[in-house]
């Protein structure tokens, strides 16, 4: 048995009187907490000392909502009472500054949910510092210290569930930007370099919630989410002091060996590391020495194709549902679903890994039983690797200690279960699986099965654990004992039967007496509190008992909360293993999650080689299978030649799809998943660019047009032989000729030149004859099945471009006004009838005449034509085209039924006059 130490020296009745003091301070400071709620209750005079105090400290924390310890409180005062009390849905109050001064706005949150609200802010992308009191209150001792303890930032606050707390630096040296990135829940450290192209879909991938920039640099609006920044100072940024800063806290060695390498990320990550110290001072998690990532060792995925594949992040909502990682997401752990993720952002370049992967997963999905196994053993670990950074940031609290028992309690299970397997990958994640008997057994033998939450209360400590804090217990029981019998002696000396023994916090131990038998209160009872139905009194053998028991129990409390510190700091030492073992579980829950999927979707194992081939047979898109229940599969054949296919077909027959269903087959192959196919035959590519419809680019002040001409370029400048491009609709945005001009030029340029294989979807139909004279370009189109006016979509993809775009037939679905639809098919006939074959080759299409609309939209143009006119400043020969330009109008409008001539036709006489 240990023996347990209190670090001072106090003394029986030292201890005793503190404590009284500390428990009749604290309550007052409830008190006073409440009384601001209630004006009426309100005792003492507010400590001006106090407010000066707080004005200091929110003077260096001015960008930050102040959370002011106050007894049992964090209070917020001034401007951060106003937003805090908006943002956090509590009560605005106030109170006076001083002795009849003006009142001061102020809230409050109750100290234990301090969690639970910093969260909320943190949600609405707010700043919290956190001042607590360094001291108990204590009379006489005026003004209690206070301190800033914390500053929680978005990209800081990592102990709530789902909170990652992503951070990113990024230092920018001419074109090329090195970063890096720290997630304070898995103390993961990355050193990454990117260009301002690839900035976006470096940052997309992570999503760092805040982002450390130099003071002066800007970072261009983010399309799809808008991270907190945070200047930093210059000085930060000195490659010397940043370094320095790295060396000191990870070794020398371990960053003079990435220096030759990632020196830019380097000098961001010792910005980033003086940041975390600087605002989590005392409470800085463990973090993992940085790592490089290496560009090749990933298949490049800039931010528009994350979001176009919908791959983690549904592009309406931002939200997960509907995207490609639900319907891969059957992990049992936080780990396995973050590994998910990361992998569906980082598909693996290079075969040999991928492979090791699919061979890893195929023994998953064909061994039911030692999968399901795994999985109910994986099911039983909690996040380990958030409880790594909440045990050694010092956040935890007693159930996590427990948590993290729990969670190593299957690991010797998982660890016989992967040892017996021959697959190379499982079997290397058994011999990497620490199992860490020694903390499991450690914490199993001090921390009792069910502790409490709060760490200051008892209730935590074992029987046995140490010898004092026994015998403080033994002292409780036996007290509680004789209580019983005092309560009892004292009913049959008075004769008061329904005499009570009762303890509270501000009074300690008292004897009650009802009013009725006050009469028979012995002398030597003396009076303490009168209450509306009883009076209530202590005696002097009470007093004795109180003050050992109490002195027991507070001294036991103090003894188990050193105790569970120490416990804590003992399981925080040995971090570095609790992160390797963290990461082999993610992996093999990742990977166990992929082998469900296959399994249950009877998906199958692609061929992945290094050609240039992407060949399908009986491919379906996983997702919108998922969301309709049925789907029609389709083939795919893409190599050498042909290397890319022109998509045609009517408005919603599938050709997006079909196109998107490629990129994620090839995405889910190079993560090492299964497919869903029937065979699939990748050769694997080093970047996929999908550019797909319009999106909202208000935020960056663009157009969607020069938005899409954008990516357009970034693929055509970034695309190799090796990449694999969905575009869809190229040319779109802009008026027709222009529109099927460009997308003939880029089709061309991707076709002969980069060979990169590409599936183009278009409604230009003229576009199909370029397959004639290219080789390497083919046609393909979605089978429709046309029965007198009704048209049908079959979703099959059939050899051969399609005759028409069934336009008109999608929009009377879609519920257009039957008038519109009427008269666009009109036009439509017309223009049909017009139209000579457009010469492909030539990339500038003819620009027809369209004849004037109908109904009330040709009276709409003739006014509109007319108040274009400024008479004053028509010469006499424009006059007279305009005259002939309107009679043209009238008369094709007089032809047309449904033509209201009043109000045009008196011009139009008039102008045959003229
Ligand atoms: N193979 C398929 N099997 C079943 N349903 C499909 C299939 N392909 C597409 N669909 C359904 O058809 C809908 C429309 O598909 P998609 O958006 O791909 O059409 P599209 O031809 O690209 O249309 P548009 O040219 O208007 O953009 C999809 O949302 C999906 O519900």
């Amino acid at each position: 048995m240990e023996k347990c130490l209190l670090s001072s020296d106090w003394t029986l009745l030292g201890v005793y009187v503190r404590l009284k003091v500390l428990t009749f301070f604290t309550v007052k400071a409830v008190e006073q907490g409440k009384g601001r709620r209630n004006t009426q209750a309100v005792q003492q005079p507010p400590e001006t000392d106090m407010m000066a105090q707080y004005r200091g400290i929110k003077a260096q924390y001015q960008d930050a909502l102040l959370f002011f310890r106050f007894g049992d409180f964090y209070e917020m005062f001034y401007e951060d009472a106003a937003l805090a009390s908006r943002e956090l849905d509590i009560v605005l109050t106030s109170r006076p500054q001083a002795k009849n001064s003006e009142r001061v706005p102020m809230c409050g949150v109750p100290y234990h949910r301090l969690e639970t609200y910093v969260a909320r802010l943190i949600g609405k992308g707010h700043k919290v510092a956190i001042c607590e009191q360094l001291e108990g209150a204590s009379k006489g001792r005026g003004l209690i210290q206070r301190e800033v303890i914390r500053v929680v930032t978005p990209g800081t606050f990592f102990e709530a569930e789902r909170q990652e707390g992503a951070l990113a630096a990024l230092c920018f040296e001419g074109e090329q930007i090195g970063m890096a990135l720290l997630q304070l829940a898995t103390g993961e450290f990355l050193l990454l370099e990117a260009s301002r192209e690839e900035l976006p879909g470096v940052l997309s991938r992570f999503r760092p919630q805040e982002i450390l920039l130099q003071e002066g640099q800007r970072l261009e609006a983010l399309p799809h989410y808008q991270p907190f920044i945070a200047e930093q100072p210059a000085e930060a940024f000195i490659p010397e002091q940043a370094l320095t800063l790295l060396a000191d806290h990870f070794g020398r060695e371990a960053i003079a060996s990435l220096v030759p390498t990632a020196r830019q990320g380097l000098v961001a990550a010792g910005v980033l590391l003086g940041y975390v110290k600087e605002t989590q001072m005392g409470f800085l998690p463990h973090l993992q020495v940085p790592k490089q990532e290496s560009r090749d060792q990933f298949v490049f995925l800039d931010a528009q194709t994350q979001r176009n594949l919908e791959l983690v992040e549904n592009i309406y909502q931002g939200t997960e549902e509907g995207t490609l990682l639900a319907v891969l997401d059957r992990a049992r752990t936080s780990m396995g679903r973050r590994r998910l993720k990361r992998w569906l952002l980082h598909p693996l370049r290079a075969v040999t890994p991928i492979q090791e992967r699919q061979d890893a997963v195929a023994e998953l999905v064909l061994k039911h039983s030692l999968r399901t196994r795994l999985q109910e053993a994986l099911a039983q670990v909690l996040d380990l690797e958030r409880l790594t950074s909440r045990i050694t940031s010092a956040v935890a609290n007693p159930r996590d200690l427990v948590a993290l028992r729990t969670s190593l309690a299957p690991l010797p299970l998982i660890h016989d279960l992967l040892s017996a397997t021959p697959i190379p990958l499982l079997h290397g994640l058994g011999s990497q699986l620490d199992v860490l008997e020694d903390l499991h057994a450690e914490i199993q033998r001090v921390l009792v099965d069910e502790p409490r939450v709060t760490v200051k209360e008892g209730g935590l400590i074992r029987p046995g654990v140490c010898a004092e804090l026994d015998e403080l217990h033994a002292v409780g029981q036996e007290g509680t004992g004789w209580l019983a019998n005092y309560e009892q002696q004292e009913r049959d000396r008075t004769q008061i039967g329904n005499l009570k023994v009762g303890f509270n916090k501000v009074f300690g131990y008292y004897i009650e007496i009802t009013k009725s038998n006050l009469g028979a209160v012995p002398l030597d009872y003396q009076r303490r509190q009168t209450l509306a139905n009883a009076e209530r009194f202590i005696t002097d053998p009470l007093k004795a008992f109180e003050q050992q028991t109490l002195l027991a129990l507070e001294r036991a409390k103090e003894l188990e909360y050193q105790r569970f510190v120490e416990l804590r700091d003992q399981v925080a030492t040995q971090a570095a293993r609790l992160r390797q073992t963290a990461e082999v579980l993610g992996t093999l829950d990742g990977l166990a999650s992929l082998g469900e999927v296959a399994a249950s979707q009877g998906w199958v194992k692609p061929e992945v080689s290094e050609g240039h081939h992407l060949t399908i047979t009986e491919g379906r898109h996983p997702v919108v299978e998922s969301l309709r229940g049925e789907f029609v599969p389709n083939d795919l054949h893409l190599g050498q030649d042909p290397s890319f296919l022109i998509l045609t077909g009517p408005n919603a027959a599938g050709k997006s799809t079909y196109a998107r269903q490629a990129a994620i087959l090839v995405l889910l192959a190079q993560i090492g998943s299964f497919v869903p196919a029937e065979t699939a035959h990748i050769g694997v590519v080093d970047r996929i660019f999908t550019r797909v419809g319009a999106a909202d680019f208000l935020a960056r002040g663009l157009s969607t047009f020069m938005m899409e001409m954008m990516e357009t370029a970034n693929i055509l400048r970034y695309a190799t032989s090796k990449s694999l491009v969905i575009l869809d609709e190229v040319g779109r945005g802009t008026g027709t000729s222009d529109g099927q001009a460009i997308a003939q030029a880029v089709a061309e340029m991707l076709a002969q030149e980069i060979k990169a294989r590409t599936l183009f979807t278009t409604h230009y139909h003229q576009l199909a004859a370029l397959a004639d004279r290219i080789p390497s370009m083919a046609n393909a189109r979605l089978a429709v099945r046309e029965e007198q006016e009704e048209v049908s979509f079959l979703y099959k993809v059939v050899p051969g471009a399609a005759p028409k775009s069934y336009g008109i037939y999608v929009a009377k679905l879609a519920g257009l006004p039957p008038a519109v639809v009427q008269r666009a098919s009109e036009l439509l006939a017309q223009l049909e009838q017009e139209e000579s074959v457009s010469p492909v080759g030539n990339a500038r299409a003819e620009v027809r005449e369209v004849p004037p609309p109908s109904g009330w939209l040709r009276r709409e143009a003739l006014v509109a034509r007319l108040l274009e006119l400024d008479p004053l400043r028509t010469t006499p020969l424009e006059a007279l085209e305009l005259l002939a330009e309107l009679r043209h109008l009238a008369q094709s409008s007089s032809r047309s039924e449904g033509w209201e001539a009043a109000p045009v036709m008196p011009f139009s006489k008039q102008s045959g006059k003229g």
